[in-house]
């Protein structure tokens, strides 16, 4: 249990800071033992059988010269390069140091202010005093504050450049006033005043600049000296002086008793004893050598763990006991589970007969799940083992095993900043020797940091084990899909309906693919074609090709990226029109609306012909939306935007995927409007950023890792995608074949070019003419009117005509006089433009 190290743990942590080795048995490997034993246990022996007495003496004689020389050399090697001799740990070689400043104090004193001081004591105080003069009877307490300093403080040798500086400033400048400022003296004797050190600074400059200048200057000097020891701008005094005078206020609360208990001090902050040992000098100083210390943070870690003090921590061995590593509810076993008997969306009439939903048992059950394994215990291992090499005062105190990454909740101790994890990162890496693991800090909800480790031992989550789960028999929703499982072994669903909309990225083989598979038979196993309709955009001509012939689908499965372009405007439309049925009769929601109509509750208006019949939900689902976007990205990004802001309520939702989260392809618009997020595996962090607006996705480890960000959640959670098989695949689809055949309505691709008919009666009978205009302008990038008048060889009055044709459909800006128009269309734009102008054909 890593509680509060003690100074002599410390030690040789510390010690690994060095270049010498960490540990003393390290150490003693590290040593050549070779050499020193074999040498020493093979030379004694043939030497003894021939001994006489005076050989013996001789012998004797010359080891024990050799022993001594060996010693002193050793000694000596040491002194000269102690990185080669027997290591002599940083913090002794700082103590030393300190002691002996402590003994030179003590020296002085006794010599500066008693008689009690023999002659070598008394030699070395007159050397002091012809040195720095007067001085000297203050000298003694300086050195006892820099002993004290020497003893209390851990090195910090970036600071000594600085240190030297400035006390080699303040020194001068102390003892050239104390010259000039102090009584005459002789040559003979400076003992009175600055010594020779202050008649050395200050009497060449009273020579030039007399003495009151002289004064001024070396005041100077002290400050900026007193300004390089403190590390303290001058702008940024006065806070430090408040600083200062803060924690002085604060000490003096503080029981006088605490300075006795005053001991080393580290770069752990302790808890309350600790910040009433810290003297004023040292906190100003640590204030020095850190940076401004965040008080507020300082003040409020106690209370952040105050709940649960380090000394009462769990250790590891007891963690797993002490918490559930899976919550019941969500992991009960699945179930078989008849088909859903109730859906919340109304029938409608199209399918004829009575449609059967294909049954769960189709779907395979995954591996068993496992509440630990022999590699939690070796990772617990690893990890507890960093935190204590790097003297951390946290525990792993538990940890919830999901099916891909088990999850370590480290606890910390008091006034344990956070960030000492996090900086940790690659060592934990290291430690449990995978690359990929993530840090949360802290989990969300909990007071512990989470470091999720893949396991090197990972379950597959079949989908038919998520909707047998009970997550998923609670809601009998038709659009409720199952999504995986979480890392505590809980099962995820999700509703597509309340999504309203899902962008689903990462990398090529991350596991989309199989997401959307899931997805798919999910649907088809709760929603009947009379609840769900599906348009199922498939540019890459292979992912969607089983689902081909399903009698959900409105179109024909979507190869062409053009033809999806057509659809998503014929679905603004549906949109459109079930918008205004919804506001002709005073509802706010299609779930509405379909029940009035059901219940007969709402009619067409008299003197309509129309009869109002119940709305199915249209899912549309993209397989890769940088295909489109290639193709027509204006008019892509246009229906989407459109869709996306206002379809929830139409009951219109897009699942867009794509193994390209650019900004070009998942543009800003796109994903203000597109709320639910789904990342696999990036390939960087830029992309990472693209879909989920934050890192982390770049951490996932693929074959169905996610990261789900659903609407309206901060923080996403990892989900381990379902998997179904081909096969399965196949079972359900044959089975919903064999219930109806599809109903594909002509009207989404011959919609869209009624529309464009329309545009074609504002040009007229000048579309030939036109699409020669627009190439010439969009290659050539010159919204000139005069240069189509000589290259089409028409009049003024006609390519002006053209020109404004051209502005009224965005390809040119507004005229600007005799200038040229701004082009708004790149040239690899110009195939969608035209396809658009021509009606959406080619
Ligand atoms: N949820 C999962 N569970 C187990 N294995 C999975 C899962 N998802 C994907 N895999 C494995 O990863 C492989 C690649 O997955 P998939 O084809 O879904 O990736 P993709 O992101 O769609 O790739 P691409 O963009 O190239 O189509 C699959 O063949 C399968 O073996």
């Amino acid at each position: 249990m890593p509680a509060r190290a003690s100074t002599s743990n410390r030690a040789p942590a510390r010690g690994s800071g060095s270049t010498r080795p960490r540990s003393g048995s390290t150490a003693a490997k590290k040593r050549p033992p070779a050499k020193r034993g074999s040498t020493a246990a093979r030379r004694p022996a043939p030497k003894r059988t021939q001994s006489t007495l005076a050989g013996s003496l001789w012998r004797g004689a010359t080891g024990t010269w050799g022993l001594l020389a060996r010693g002193a050399g050793a000694v000596a090697r040491s002194v000269a390069r102690p990185e080669e001799a027997e290591p002599l740990a940083a913090e002794h070689r700082r103590d030393g140091v300190g002691l002996a400043v402590l003994g030179l104090a003590i020296v002085l004193g006794a010599a500066t202010w008693t008689d009690g001081i023999g002659p070598v004591g008394a030699g070395l105080a007159d050397a002091v005093r012809w040195a720095i003069g007067g001085l000297t009877a203050a000298l003694p307490v300086v050195l006892f504050l820099v002993a004290l300093r020497l003893l209390r403080h851990p090195p910090h040798p970036e600071a000594r450049g600085r240190l030297v500086i400035g006390w080699t400033s303040v020194v001068a400048a102390v003892v050239g006033i104390a010259h000039v400022t102090g009584p005459d003296v002789s040559p003979d004797d400076r003992t009175g005043a600055g010594g020779l050190l202050g008649w050395a600074v200050g009497s060449p400059l009273t020579a030039g600049l007399g003495s009151v200048v002289t004064v001024l200057l070396l005041v100077l000097l002290a400050f900026f000296g007193l300004l390089v020891v403190t590390a303290t701008p001058v702008h940024q005094v006065p806070e430090r002086l408040r600083e200062w005078a803060d924690r002085q206020l604060g000490r003096d609360d503080e029981d006088d008793d605490d300075l006795e208990f005053y001991d080393d001090e580290d770069e752990e902050p302790a808890p309350k004893a600790r910040r009433g040992r810290k003297s004023a000098a040292s906190e100003v100083q640590d204030t020095l050598d850190t940076g401004v210390i965040d008080h507020a943070a300082y003040a409020e870690a106690p209370q952040a763990v105050a709940h649960e003090p380090a000394a009462e921590a769990v250790p590891v061995a007891a963690a797993p006991a002490r918490r559930a590593p899976m919550p019941v509810d969500r992991t009960a076993p699945p179930e078989d589970l008849p088909p859903i008997e109730e859906p919340e969306q109304l029938r409608i009439e199209p399918v004829e007969g009575t449609y059967t939903l294909p049954s769960v048992s189709v779907l395979r059950p995954g591996t068993p799940p496992r509440a630990k394994s022999k590699a939690n215990d070796v990772a617990i291992e690893a990890i507890t083992g960093v935190l204590e090499q790097f003297n951390i005062d946290a525990a792993v105190t538990s940890y919830t095993r999901g099916p891909t990454v088990t999850r370590y909740e480290i606890e910390l101790g008091n006034a344990v900043k956070v960030e000492k994890i996090t900086a940790l990162t690659k060592n934990l890496a290291y430690a449990v020797a995978n690359d990929n693991i993530r840090i949360l800090a802290p989990i969300p909800g909990k007071s512990a940091v989470g470091v999720e480790v893949p396991n090197t031992d990972r379950e597959t989550v079949s989908l038919g084990d998520v909707m047998r789960s009970q997550v998923a028999k609670q809601d009998p929703h038709p659009m409720l899909v199952g999504l995986g499982k979480d890392i505590e072994g809980g099962f995820v669903c999700a509703n597509l309906a309340k999504m309203p909309h899902l962008l689903v990225a990462g990398a090529t083989g991350a596991g989309k693919s199989s997401c959307i598979n899931s997805l798919l038979t999910s649907l088809l196993l709760r929603a009947t074609p009379d609840q769900l309709r599906m348009i199922l955009v498939d540019p890459k001509m292979v992912e969607l090709t089983p689902y081909d012939g399903i009698p959900h689908l409105i179109t024909p499965i979507i190869t062409d990226p053009k033809k999806a372009a057509t659809a998503l405007a014929w679905l603004v439309e549906e949109m459109e029109q079930r918008y205004q049925d919804m506001r002709a009769t005073g509802v706010r929601h299609i779930d509405d609306f379909n029940r009035k109509v059901e219940r007969g509750e709402i009619t067409a208006p008299p003197g309509s012909e129309r009869v109002y019949q119940p709305y199915p939900y249209i899912l549309t689902i993209v397989d890769e939306l940088a295909d489109l976007m290639m193709v027509a990205p204006r008019d892509v990004e246009e229906s989407i935007v459109r869709i996306t802001q206002k379809a929830r309520a139409a009951g219109i939702h897009l699942v867009l995927a794509t193994q390209r989260p650019s900004v070009d392809v998942v543009t800003g618009l796109i994903k203000a409007n597109v709320p639910s997020r789904l990342a696999f595996s990036t390939s960087s962090l830029t992309d990472s950023r693209v879909i989920l607006d934050q890192p982390g996705a770049e951490k996932l480890i693929g074959m169905g890792d996610a990261l789900f960000l659903p609407i309206g959640a901060g923080k996403p959670i990892r989900v381990q995608g379902a998997y179904v098989s081909d096969a399965e695949i196949e079972a359900v689809v044959e089975f919903t074949k064999r219930q109806a055949e599809p109903e594909y309505r002509e009207e989404v691709f011959t919609a869209a070019a009624g529309e464009k008919k329309e545009i074609d009666e504002d040009i007229g009978s000048d579309l030939e003419l036109l699409v020669q205009a627009v190439e010439l302008v969009v290659t050539s990038q010159f919204g000139s009117t005069s240069m189509l008048q000589r290259k089409l060889r028409v009049g003024f009055a006609k390519a002006g005509r053209l020109m404004d044709l051209m502005e009224s459909r965005g390809i040119v800006g507004p005229s600007e006089g005799s200038k040229a128009r701004d082009v708004l269309i790149k040239p690899d734009e110009l195939e969608s433009v035209m396809f658009t102008l021509r009606g959406g054909q080619l």
